[in-house]
């Protein structure tokens, strides 16, 4: 039988995160009862997906629609969040009815954002079909839409009623967007639990085939674990009042890099340099030992990630940064480590050293740490 881990989410509503293989015939039972209507949202890469949940659901009793939303960062917008208030609209959708979510983490976060907001917040339950959206964006409870100034500028706190994460739906993925999604397991291992990049280096030629991958206890166990941090974390903290923001860690030189450019990068991506950056950052601040530091590139680099970013878009990148959701004010704020597991804040800090991490990750930039080497 194939083994299902199941991560319990603290809060208000408690939820599950159920992990396997061939799951996806248990959408019905994290609907709770009451529910009548379901409206799956999925883009076109997951019809055959969403077609299999529909029909699942419909047999089951549900009145289900399907409604496709355009691939990747492009779902994340204020005219497809309004084409779904449409359709729930059109179909009568009440307070007892729900969202299911088929889809990468930009479809998670847009269903997500729909259901907090359609009648002022009906249920939403996520099946995640990219190791990213597995591990982070469909747990939590963050949903969003990004606008023109920026990444996620528009969004609601919002638990889902539950997780379904298919390891099984993984096989299918590009190398590159798995890999992309891996950063974000690199990230919870840097910021709570050194056994996830223990098992991230000593694995890296499997992880870097997603067919092979998707059938590995290797992953299962990475996931698991990573989900564990999340579901630690904001079952402490679901608004962000302060612990969560660990979860941001290279976040802010990360989203900034999105921004620039145009969504062209996939976020876990960018995430990496963002990791590298403000690895260097807290290096430069007497923050972070070198080792450290390097255990970032190495790891990123061996997955196939970016550590690296064109050098001539500081200015772009500054003015992006300053509407990360960490500011305040003009306070720009960072999450950086002392040490594994050991993430701290760094508030406002000289501008020569935003600078100078700038020059250690821009490209054909000679890095001062890498003289020291
Ligand atoms: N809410 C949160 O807490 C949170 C956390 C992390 C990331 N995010 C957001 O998640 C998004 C990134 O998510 P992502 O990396 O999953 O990207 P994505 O949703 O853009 O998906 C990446 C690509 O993979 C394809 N895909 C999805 N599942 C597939 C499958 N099983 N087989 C083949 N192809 C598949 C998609 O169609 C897309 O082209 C960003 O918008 C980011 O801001 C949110
Ligand atoms: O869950 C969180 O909190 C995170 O910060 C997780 C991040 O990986 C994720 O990309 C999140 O969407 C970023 O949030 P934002 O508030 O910086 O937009
Ligand atoms: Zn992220």
């Amino acid at each position: 039988m194939t083994e299902v881990r199941t991560v319990t989410v603290a809060g208000e509503r408690p939820y599950d995160v159920v992990i396997g293989r061939h799951l996806l015939g248990e959408i019905a039972p994290l609907l709770g009862t009451g529910v009548r209507r379901v409206l799956v949202v999925h883009p076109a890469a997951l019809a055959t997906t969403a077609d299999t949940v529909l029909e699942d659901l419909r047999a089951a009793g549900y009145e289900a629609f399907g409604a496709e939303v355009p691939d990747a960062e492009a779902a994340k917008t204020a005219q497809v969040a309004a084409f779904l208030w449409g359709v729930l609209g059109q179909a009568d959708f009440t307070r007892s009815d729900a969202i299911v979510a088929v889809g990468g983490g930009a479809t998670t976060d847009l269903a997500g954002f729909v259901a907090a907001t359609w009648l002022r917040g009906i249920q939403v339950v996520q099946v995640p079909t990219t190791v990213l959206a597995m591990v982070d964006a469909a747990v939590g409870g963050k949903t969003g839409i990004n606008t023109a100034e920026g990444k996620n500028l528009v969004g609601a706190f919002h638990p889902p009623a539950g997780v379904l994460c298919d390891l099984a739906a993984l096989s299918s993925m590009a190398p590159f967007d798995f890999v992309a999604g891996l950063a974000e397991i690199v990230k919870a291992g840097f910021i709570a639990d050194e056994r996830i990049l223990e098992l991230v280096e000593a694995n890296v030629a499997l992880l870097r085939d997603p067919a092979a991958a998707a059938g590995s206890d290797v992953l299962l166990e990475l996931v698991e674990r990573a989900v564990v941090v999340k579901a630690d974390v904001v079952g402490q903290d679901l608004r962000e009042a302060d612990l969560r923001e660990i979860l941001n860690y290279g976040h802010t030189f990360g989203h900034a890099v999105e921004q620039v450019e145009r969504y062209q990068w996939r976020h876990g991506a960018a995430v990496s340099v963002g990791m590298v950056y403000v690895a260097e950052l807290a290096r430069l601040a007497g923050r972070l030992s070198d080792d450290v530091v390097a255990r970032h590139r190495a790891v990123l680099t061996a997955l196939g990630l970016p550590t690296t970013y064109r050098g001539d878009r500081w200015e772009q990148l500054l003015s992006a940064m300053r509407r990360d959701k960490k500011s305040r004010g003009d306070l720009l704020r960072f999450v950086v480590l002392e040490g594994v597991g050991r993430p701290v804040r760094l508030e406002g800090p000289d501008p020569t050293l935003l600078v100078a991490a700038y020059a250690e990750i821009a490209e054909g930039a000679v890095r001062s740490s890498a003289i020291s080497l």
